[in-house]
């Protein structure tokens, strides 16, 4: 009881319905009833993917490349490709989503040579990250991944993504922009925090 004598009503933030909107092959929109940190009841429209596995938290993998070869220096691997909801090209770390049966790491590969012609190596994982949680319930894995540059199958890797690719208007993903922009700091300011100014 406080001071007031009033009831102290804590109520942690909780789920309370989900109510199918519309469902198309891919995506589907719900209406998410749910008790908001304050205790009211409120609703939320959400998207997610109907192509999430039993087995997995994760909708897909994304994945950091680092091509390796002998008197050049190391490569970010990244694709460029026509994404319909943009109506545009963007420049993406290779991605994909998690088939059923697969483990990050498993997806992670299939997706890197789909994608890249690439054959590499897992070298890390990360947990289940959250992309767009305002939007939609989608998640993914980052796999970090090495990839053996002077080896035979690795020389001039054929892509199977579809089409050609316009040379006009490109979206940098955010994970790509954001990586970058680490880089540079690591590599020009690294005893400087971005955001602490010392
Ligand atoms: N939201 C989507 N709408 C579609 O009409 N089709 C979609 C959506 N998401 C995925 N796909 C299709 C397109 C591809 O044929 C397959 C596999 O995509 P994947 O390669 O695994 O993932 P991305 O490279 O990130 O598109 O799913």
């Amino acid at each position: 009881m406080s001071n007031s004598e009033e009831p102290n009503v804590t109520t942690a933030p909780h789920i309370v319905k989900e109510e199918l909107m519309a469902a198309g092959k891919w995506v589907k929109l719900e209406k998410t009833t749910y008790v908001d940190p304050a205790g009211n009841t409120r609703t939320w429209e959400t998207v997610k993917r109907t192509t999430r596995q039993t087995n997995t938290e994760a909708d897909g993998v994304g994945i950091i490349a680092l091509l390796k070869r002998t008197l050049h220096k190391d490569c970010v691997v990244m694709v460029k490709q026509f994404r319909p909801p943009l109506g545009c090209c963007t420049l993406e770390f290779p991605a994909g989503l998690i088939d059923d049966g697969e483990t990050a790491e498993v997806a992670a590969l299939r997706e890197l040579k789909e994608e890249t012609g690439y054959k590499g190596e897992v070298v890390g994982v990360t947990p289940v990250t959250c992309l767009d949680p305002g939007l939609s319930n989608c998640t993914t894995q980052i796999v970090l991944v090495n990839i053996n540059g002077d080896e035979a199958g690795n020389i001039n890797p054929t892509q199977q993504l579809d089409g050609e690719t316009s040379k006009e208007k490109i979206v940098v993903d955010s994970k790509v922009y954001i990586f970058a922009m680490g880089m540079v700091q690591a590599f020009f300011k690294p005893r400087e925090l971005p955001v602490l100014k010392q």
